[in-house]
C-alpha cells in the first residue's frame, strides 16, 4: 500500500512516518512538507532506512515538496499533520482560520486530480475535516478526522488506572468534538464486557477529575515535553490498519453526519464508525442517554460555530 503523509517533517508526521514504515503492508511512503523542511525529510528518509533495516523490512520513501501535490495520487491514504502552530497573541478560532486556509489548499489541490481518502489530524480537527470535505469535493466517506479515538484510548487508560484493570479489557468511547465539550460515554464503558456502573469501584468514580485529565491530556503533554506525538500516532496506525486490512472495526472518527444520529446534520464532529478499505463504511447511530445526548448536542453546536466563521475563508 503506498500511504503519503504532508506535514512529515512536523512531531506527529514524523512519528506516524515511522511506525508506518514498520507496518508489513506499507510498501511506499511519500513524505511531502514545504521546501523549507525539504532537508529535514531527506534526514528522515535516511533515518527510517536504518530503522527497517535492522526488522528486514524494504519500504521505499520519497520526499516531496508541497507544491507539486499529485504525488500522492497513488496512494490509498493521505494523512494531514500540516498546520501552523499557536503563537501567544492567536485565539482557537485565528488558529482555525490560518489552518483552515492551509488545509483548503491541499485539499482543492488533491480532490482536482486525485482519488485518496484524506485523514485530518491538524486542528481543530472536527472543523479541518468538514473543510477538507467540501474543498475535496470527495464522497464523506473518504475524509475523515482523528479527534475522540485518541482521547478515548486516554480515557481508556484513566479507567484501567482506577479500576486496576487490564488496558485490554477495558472498552470505552468518548464521541464529540475533539476539544473541550468531548463527551465521554459512560453507557458504553465496559471491563470484560461488565458495564462498570455495575462494578462496586464505580461508587467512587471521580468522573469530573478524570474528565478532566483526558480534556487536557493534550496540553499536559505539550507542557512537560513540548508536544503530544506518539500517542496521536498510535491513533493513526489503528485507523490505517483498519483500512488497509479491511477490519470493520467500530473506531470513533471525525465524520461528516447527515442526520444518521438523532437528525443531527450539516457537521463533523467525532461519533462511532466501522472503518474497512472502503473509508468509513457505516456511521453506528448509537442510544444515548439523556445527559450523553444533551451534552453532544451543545458539542455539535460549539463545532458548528467554528464552522460558520471558517466556511468561508
Ligand atoms: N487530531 C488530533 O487528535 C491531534 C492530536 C495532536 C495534535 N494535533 C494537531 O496536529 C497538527 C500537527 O501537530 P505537530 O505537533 O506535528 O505540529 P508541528 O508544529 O511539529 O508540525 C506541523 C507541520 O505543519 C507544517 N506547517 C507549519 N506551518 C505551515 C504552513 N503555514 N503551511 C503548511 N505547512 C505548515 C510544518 O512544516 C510541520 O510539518 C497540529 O495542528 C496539532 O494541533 C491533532
Amino acid at each position: 500500500m503506498e500511504i503519503s503523509i504532508i506535514g512529515a517533517s512536523g512531531k506527529i508526521g514524523t512519528a506516524i512516518s515511522v511506525l508506518l514504515a514498520k507496518e508489513k503492508y506499507v510498501r511506499h511512503i511519500n513524505l511531502i512538507s514545504r521546501e523549507k523542511s525539504l532537508d529535514k525529510l531527506k534526514g528522515l528518509k535516511l533515518d527510517i532506512y536504518d530503522a527497517i533495516a535492522a526488522e528486514e523490512l524494504d519500504v521505499e520513501i520519497s520526499v516531496h515538496d508541497e507544491k507539486d501535490l499529485s504525488v500522492v495520487c497513488n496512494s490509498k491514504i493521505t494523512i494531514i499533520p500540516a498546520g501552523a502552530p499557536r503563537t501567544g497573541d492567536m485565539t482557537r478560532l485565528d488558529l482555525a482560520k490560518k489552518n483552515a486556509g492551509i488545509v483548503k489548499r491541499y485539499a482543492k489541490d488533491i480532490g482536482k486530480t486525485c482519488d485518496t481518502k484524506l485523514f485530518m489530524i491538524t486542528n481543530p480537527v472536527d472543523v479541518m475535516t468538514h473543510k477538507a470535505l467540501i474543498e475535496s469535493g470527495y464522497d464523506k466517506s473518504q475524509v475523515f478526522g482523528l479527534g475522540t479515538h485518541l482521547d478515548s484510548m486516554r480515557f481508556k487508560v484513566a479507567i484501567a488506572k482506577y479500576f486496576n484493570a487490564h488496558i485490554g479489557d477495558v472498552r470505552t468511547r468518548i464521541i464529540g468534538e475533539h476539544g473541550d465539550s468531548m463527551v465521554p460515554l459512560i453507557s458504553s464503558t465496559a471491563i470484560g464486557g461488565i458495564p462498570i456502573t455495575r462494578l462496586p469501584e464505580y461508587k467512587d468514580f471521580p468522573y469530573n477529575e478524570v474528565v478532566d485529565f483526558v480534556k487536557n491530556g493534550g496540553k499536559r503533554i505539550i507542557q512537560l515535553k513540548g508536544g503530544s506525538e506518539y500517542g496521536p500516532a498510535s491513533a493513526v496506525l489503528n485507523v490505517v490498519r483498519c483500512i488497509a486490512n479491511d477490519n470493520k472495526k467500530y473506531l470513533t472518527l471525525s465524520t461528516y453526519l447527515d442526520g444518521e444520529l438523532d437528525g443531527i446534520k450539516d457537521v463533523c464532529i467525532g461519533v462511532p464508525v466501522v472503518i474497512g478499505k472502503k473509508g468509513i463504511e457505516r456511521i453506528v447511530p448509537i442510544e444515548l442517554d439523556e445527559k450523553e445526548f444533551n451534552d453532544f448536542k451543545k458539542s455539535v453546536e460549539i463545532v458548528k460555530r467554528y464552522w460558520n466563521e471558517v466556511k468561508g475563508i
